[in-house]
């Protein structure tokens, strides 16, 4: 069985090895020709799985994407096909929510702030939107959620219009698909109209796709309002983002907001389940051994119980984890020329999670609010 992997995949060896050969590809630049004599195709979201990439295969068993987003995926193809798809819901949200709540707390260092005592809008509460408000709950911060859709569909969490949101959070996080039809389309969700609308010294995060926002008129309104901090994980035009915007945005990285260690495991991981499952073989192999141990064995914490962090330290626990501003300024430094933005992603340094740092609480609490942010607890 020929199996044609990203090579921007980690464990497809570990995973996939005893079940075909392994042909690692450019998922960008990958061609109907490599792909026309493929059992298994493992994408990410850089690769257009389309009628053109397809159309010299007539033997495909299984299409993978280890990625939540599937807009890069002709679905209906596949399903005309009869060639079975999977992806990976949720493998990254944990990574996702993460880096937008520690992007909050290097924005408020940076402008002498604190995140503690801000109105957070999360628009889309699906997986990332929800790992986010997990950690806003944990240390205390005040959110809310909007979601028509999961509205409409019997969610018992409450629910606001986006338009009201945007008149009443000091932060929006977006969190949503990129959908152009159905009853409520987010391309260029937040239009010139939206992103004017924004309150004094808002702060904006994009961690979903570029193009729920028109990175045009976010030039445009920058231009108006130094006020609004920017942080911009997705880009419209990736991988070309618009040169002239990246110096308006206070925290600019290249898609990775969901590159942590354990989200691509576990993305790599949902495929081999789905290819298991598809094949009809039992899995013999388990997530949890992927994974190296973290580079830190545990850390002690000067604190009584339940007390509180500062956040200058809070933040300071959290670099330990992940320094986004590692991210930041080598994306400033590379990310726009020769090709450099998918070679930053291709090269990223994986990240960990809160989870992989085990903190050693001075009074032996087992359970503080750190914990509830995810970090482990060694008691
Ligand atoms: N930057 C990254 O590295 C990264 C990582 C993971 C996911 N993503 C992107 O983020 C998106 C969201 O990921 P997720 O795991 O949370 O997906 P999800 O499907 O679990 O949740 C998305 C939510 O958005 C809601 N939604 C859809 N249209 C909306 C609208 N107009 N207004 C408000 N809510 C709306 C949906 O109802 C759903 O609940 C993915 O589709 C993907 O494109 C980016
Ligand atoms: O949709 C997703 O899951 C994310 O956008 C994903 O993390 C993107 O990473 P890529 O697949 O391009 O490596």
């Amino acid at each position: 069985m020929k199996i044609l992997a990203d090579e921007n995949m980690p464990y497809v060896d570990a995973l996939f090895g005893d079940l075909g050969d392994i042909h690692y590809v450019n998922g960008r630049s990958l061609s109907a020709d490599e792909v026309a004599d493929a059992d298994v195709l493992l994408v990410r979201s850089v690769t257009k799985v389309n009628e053109a990439l397809l159309s010299k295969n007539q033997r495909l068993k299984f299409v993978g994407s280890a990625t939540i987003g599937t807009d890069h995926v002709d679905k209906a193809l596949l399903e005309r096909r009869g060639i079975p798809f999977a992806n990976a819901p949720g493998c990254n949200a944990t990574a996702v929510g993460e880096f937008a709540f520690i992007a909050m707390l290097e924005l408020g260092k940076r402008y002498g702030e604190t995140l503690k005592g801000k109105k957070v809008a999360i628009v889309g509460a699906g997986n990332t939107g929800t790992a986010l408000s997990r950690c806003l709950d944990a240390y205390g911060v005040d959110y809310r959620l909007c979601d028509p859709l999961l509205a409409s569909a019997g969610d018992k969490r409450r629910f606001y219009p986006l338009d009201e949101l945007i008149g009443w959070a000091d932060v929006v996080s977006l969190h949503v698909p990129i959908t152009k039809d159905g009853p409520h389309p987010t391309w260029y969700l937040f239009d010139e109209a939206r992103l004017n609308a924004l309150k004094p010294n808002a702060w904006l995060l994009n961690c979903c796709r570029g193009e729920v926002i028109d990175n045009r008129a976010l030039i445009k309104i920058k231009g108006q309002r130094a006020d609004v901090k920017l942080v911009l994980d997705v880009w419209e035009g990736e991988p070309n983002p618009m040169p002239e915007l990246v110096p308006l945005v206070d925290i600019a990285t290249p898609h990775i907001a969901g590159y942590s260690l354990e989200g691509k495991a576990r993305g790599t991981f949902m495929l081999y389940q789905s290819l298991c499952k598809i094949l009809g073989i039992s899995e013999d192999k388990t997530l949890n051994t992927l994974l190296p141990a973290f580079r830190f064995s545990s850390l002690g914490l000067e604190l009584g119980v339940n007390a509180a962090l500062s956040e200058p330290n809070l933040l300071a626990l959290c670099r330990t984890v992940y320094d986004i501003r590692d991210d930041d300024w080598q994306f400033r430094r590379d990310a726009l020329h020769n090709g450099g933005f998918d070679n930053m992603r291709k090269n990223h340094k994986h990240r960990r999670e809160f989870s992989a740092l085990k903190l050693e609480n001075a009074t032996g609490t087992e359970v503080n609010w750190v914990s509830f942010l995810g970090f482990s607890n060694v008691g």
